[in-house]
């Protein structure tokens, strides 16, 4: 089951892959006719009711599937008032083929008829709140009449996002829906028809700009609404947890703060007045330390856990006891993750490690992508956290679900780079599920270092990534919706 806006994405991503919705809405209008034609014989009377989004767009398309039937084609509104370009020229192709294509200007306009078949079109996955007029007029006469209701997608007055039905929908007796089936649809006394429409796997296996969909800032937010990071990092290296934490602020984190050994501490602040950094006493993290950060911990969104803190062994048990400590979302990187297969936690860890490290913590890794694919989806199972591979492809599963993110390129086997991805996986991590979040970092850092390699080539540094990531985040590349 997708809902609404997840279909949003892998519509985009199918987009990016290079079938643009324009081509869905082929299939999905000949999907549309396909259901009218195994409900009635040609010569029924079809009358299509198309509101002014894509939903409509699709029952537009419909119509030329169905020169042999006895159409009428109703819009809801002023043909200059259709929202997507692609249903326009839907439209505007019925115009110049000279369909039978009729305005309804206002609703006391609306006659619906006595139809055979009322395809109903008024709105999909677009709905917000009950319907309003002219639709709530025409969802009326629908529910009213004798035809069998055919619904486009869900039936108009579905809310695609939480299966919520408004009062005053649309009563189908059929519907055909796309791609995947979608909340509510289930509890409707409806047939529903799942169609394929042509959307490739990899639309939904694959990290594409549709994924970025996921993003939102609202306006209205205050600081802190969008996240507040405290990196836990440093000792024995400074530039790694600096790199983090500077990664989560470009991810869009409102506050990060970085918790560090005081020996180190201003070091780190050195190099950038964007950080906050807390000093605790000593040269490393360790045990001692643990009961104050562990209470600082719980004050922020996301932990990120590992950068630059070195591998000795009184640090390594202050990870451990941090991490069961705390149940909040981790990202756990670098010298931390070994201690992630024996940890007891209540809190849902992001696990970045690259094939090496992976390897380290007991998983396997394979040099085909789908093999390792399939390796870190039984791995992330066993941990029952989620695990993010690093590689040419990397590998994002949460033992469920799993996904493969393709952007990146070989200058970013430099140092740094996957301080860059923890900090920015623990910024979305704040404000999406931790699947997503890795999803989308991995997209946008990868992302970040093409952008930086196509303007300058290799060479790249951690630092040059920084700048790079929000475009990679925030960049509106939408085509057409
Ligand atoms: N996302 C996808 O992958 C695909 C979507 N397609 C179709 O596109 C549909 C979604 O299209 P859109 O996003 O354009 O949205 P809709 O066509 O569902 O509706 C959008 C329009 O409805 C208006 N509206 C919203 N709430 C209303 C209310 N309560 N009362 C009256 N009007 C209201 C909006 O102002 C907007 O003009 C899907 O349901 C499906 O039919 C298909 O063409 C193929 C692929
Ligand atoms: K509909």
């Amino acid at each position: 089951m997708l809902t609404g806006s997840e279909m949003g994405v892998v519509d985009e991503n199918a987009a990016a892959l290079g079938v643009p919705r324009k081509q869905l809405m082929e299939s999905s209008g000949n999907a549309v006719a396909g259901a009218v034609r195994d409900l009635a014989d040609p010569g029924a009377s079809v009358t299509i009711v198309a509101g002014r989004g894509n939903n409509g767009g699709d029952a537009l398309v419909a119509a030329r599937f169905l020169d042999d039937y006895d159409l009428r084609i109703l819009l809801l509104g002023r043909p200059e008032t259709i929202t997507t370009d692609i249903s326009r020229e839907n439209w505007n192709a019925l115009q110049s083929a000279e369909y039978p294509t009729e305005q309804v200007r206002d609703a006391s306009q609306f006659d619906l008829g006595d139809p055979d078949i009322v395809v109903d079109a008024m709105l999909g996955t677009g709905i917000n709140g009950a319907l309003r007029e002219p639709e709530a007029t025409a969802a009326a006469a629908t529910n009213a009449s004798d035809a069998a209701v055919l619904s486009v997608d869900v039936p108009s007055g579905l809310d695609a996002e939480d299966g919520t039905l408004a009062e005053n929908a649309v009563e189908a007796d059929h519907v055909v829906t796309f791609h995947d089936t979608k909340p509510g649809l289930s509890d409707l006394d409806a047939g529903v028809t799942v169609a394929d429409i042509g959307i490739p796997e990899a639309a939904e296996l694959f990290v594409e700009r549709g994924d970025l969909r996921r993003l939102t800032r609202d306006p209205a937010s205050h600081k802190g609404d969008n996240g507040e990071v405290l990196v836990v990092g440093g000792g024995p290296y400074t530039g790694a947890p600096a790199l983090s934490a500077q990664a989560a602020l470009r991810g869009g984190a409102d506050l990060v703060r970085v918790a560090a050994p005081e020996l180190v501490a201003r070091e780190i602040q050195g190099y950038s007045e964007n950080l906050i950094v807390r000093p605790y006493d000593g040269e490393m993290l360790a045990p001692p330390h643990v009961d104050r950060l562990a209470a600082f911990a719980a004050d922020h969104d996301t932990l990120v856990l590992g950068p630059g803190l070195g591998d000795a062994d009184a640090t390594l048990a202050a990870v451990t006891d941090l991490l069961e400590r705390f149940d909040g979302t981790a990202v756990v990187d670098a010298d931390a993750l070994s201690v992630v297969p024996d940890v007891e936690t209540d809190a849902d860890l992001v696990c970045t490690p690259h094939q090496g490290e992976l390897v380290g913590m007991g998983g396997e890794t394979s040099d085909d992508w789908r093999e390792r694919a399939d390796l870190v989806e039984s791995f992330a199972a066993e941990l029952g956290h989620t695990v993010l591979v690093k590689g040419p492809y990397d590998v994002i599963s949460d033992g469920e679900r799993t996904r493969v993110n393709r952007t990146g390129n070989p200058g970013m086997t430099v140092g740094g780079t996957g301080d860059v991805l923890a900090g920015v996986t623990g910024a979305l991590a704040c404000v999406q599920e931790p699947r997503h979040a890795a999803a989308i970092a991995a997209h946008a850092v990868g992302a970040a270092g093409d952008a930086v390699v196509d303007e300058r080539g290799y060479g790249l540094v951690a630092t040059d990534l920084l700048d790079a990531v929000p475009p990679a985040l925030w960049a509106d590349d939408d085509d057409d919706d």
